[in-house]
């Protein structure tokens, strides 16, 4: 099986929304988590998942082209760097920086952005990013945590991390469909853009601009922007058909959910899990000792595991008591803190007995993962849009890794009916 696409997440939940997207439009995918040091494992495509959407600049710029040079290595005919539906990052970066390093690399000079994903409702319009029917920075985005969003319009945005000149291709030539989106870019790329904001509203939008890359050796962007992809190497007759690209083995045991993402979407399902299971809200801002309080919610889950309903253990807050961690500690320091704590309570879960376990939040997921020591997890069938179940190798568990926005409010519930 040739390696066609070779996909660089800037995070582990963003790695696996992107690798369900590929499984859904039938590439056999694999995640790999962090550069890879060995052979790659046979797959259409390989999703590299780093922790490096808030890393300092130049490690996610190495790290991200170590991976792009594994990938290229084993075959790869075309990459894909992935950043979040939402665009997060700072001003500093990492989306610009890793996108500029990465074309370098390939020798490139134009790619797309396109965030957009309809099914979770993200869309650009004339460049701004919408979530649901608000922009980007009223969507609750800027107060992320770690990369508050605070304009929506992303060609700003994207401007303030490159010095790459950066174009818009608007939504009524995105309508006109793939022909029309094609001679845009190469307009835009022959006129000294480096990058295209891609306006996209609905799947058929994404669709289209899938078909118009084809080409191109760099694609940046959302899951979304993926799914018109395969369908591009399936044309070339690279691509046979497979039906069997979401199987994973049986799933059972003890279930858990571990949660460090502050995001609305995340604070509403720890809210409706209170109704439905046991849940800890640890108290981070009255003990910021990561040790003290993984051994509290250790304690606290000792007798409460269950093969049916799941615990909820969370460190998730709102905005004013995030700042306030953030005003004793630093930002950085108080996501590391709660990162540690979360980790810990994993291992303690796994160390425990628990089979399936639900983390919410790309950082949370990133630390998470690395201390249960995964290598790679196979991709099995989504909970919610850009949420599936998977298995962790060589942990042998089945792990769902949640963007902090996704999920509808029964999610930590109804992920265990779907595994
Ligand atoms: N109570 C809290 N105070 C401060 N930071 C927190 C708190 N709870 C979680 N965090 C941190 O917030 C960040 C959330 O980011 P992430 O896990 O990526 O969630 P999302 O998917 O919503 O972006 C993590 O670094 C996490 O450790
Ligand atoms: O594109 C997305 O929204 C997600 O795939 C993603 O990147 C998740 O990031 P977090 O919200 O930080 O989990």
């Amino acid at each position: 099986m040739p390696l066609l696409l070779g996909c660089i997440a800037d995070d582990f939940t963003g790695a696996t929304d992107l690798a369900s997207m590929l499984v859904r439009n039938g590439m056999a995918t694999v995640q790999v988590i962090g550069v890879p040091t060995g052979p790659l494992p046979e797959a259409d495509a390989i999703v590299v998942a780093l922790k490096s959407r808030t890393a300092p600049v130049r490690d996610a710029v190495a790290e991200s082209v170590a991976a792009a040079d594994a990938l290229l290595a084993a075959g790869a005919q075309q990459l894909f760097f992935k950043y979040c539906s939402t665009f997060d990052s700072t001003d500093a970066g990492n989306i610009g920086p890793v996108a500029d390093a990465l074309l370098k690399r390939l020798g490139a000079g134009f790619a797309l952005a396109c965030p957009a994903f309809p099914a979770n409702n993200r869309s650009i319009y004339q460049g701004h990013l919408f979530v649901g029917g608000t922009l980007l920075n009223e969507s609750g985005m800027e107060n992320h945590p770690l990369t508050p969003m605070k304009d929506a319009n992303l060609v700003r945005v994207l401007s303030r991390q490159t010095e790459g000149a950066v174009g818009l291709v608007p939504f009524a030539v995105v309508e006109q469909g793939a022909t029309s989106i094609r001679q845009a870019m190469t307009r835009l790329a022959e006129g000294g853009r480096r990058y295209a904001i891609v306006d996209a509203v609905s799947d058929s939008h994404l669709m289209a601009i899938g078909e118009a890359a084809a080409s191109h050796p760099l694609i940046t962007g959302g899951s979304g922007v993926a799914m018109g992809l395969p369908a591009n190497f399936r044309a070339k007759g690279l691509l046979p058909s497979r039906d069997d690209a979401a199987t994973l083995p049986e799933a059972g045991g003890l279930c858990a959910v571990v949660a460090g993402s502050c995001s609305r979407a995340t604070l509403g399902q720890i809210g409706f899990a209170r109704d439905h299971a046991p849940v800890l809200e640890l108290d981070v801002l009255g003990t910021p000792d990561a040790a003290v309080l993984a051994a509290q919610a250790l304690a606290w889950a000792e007798g409460k595991l269950d093969a049916q309903r799941p615990i909820v253990i969370a460190a998730s807050a709102p905005p004013e008591q995030v700042a306030a961690l953030q005003a004793k500690l630093g930002r950085d320091a108080a996501g590391a803190l709660v990162e540690h704590a979360l980790s810990s309570v994993a291992e303690g879960l796994v160390a425990r007995g628990v089979k399936r376990l639900v983390v919410a939040g790309g950082e949370t997921s990133g630390a998470v993962v690395s201390r249960l020591g995964v290598t790679t997890l196979r991709i099995g069938h989504e909970i919610d849009p850009g949420v599936p179940w998977t298995f962790a190798e060589p942990t042998g568990i089945h792990l769902a890794l949640k963007s902090g926005n996704f999920g509808a409010r029964d999610f930590f519930l109804k992920a265990f009916d779907h595994v």
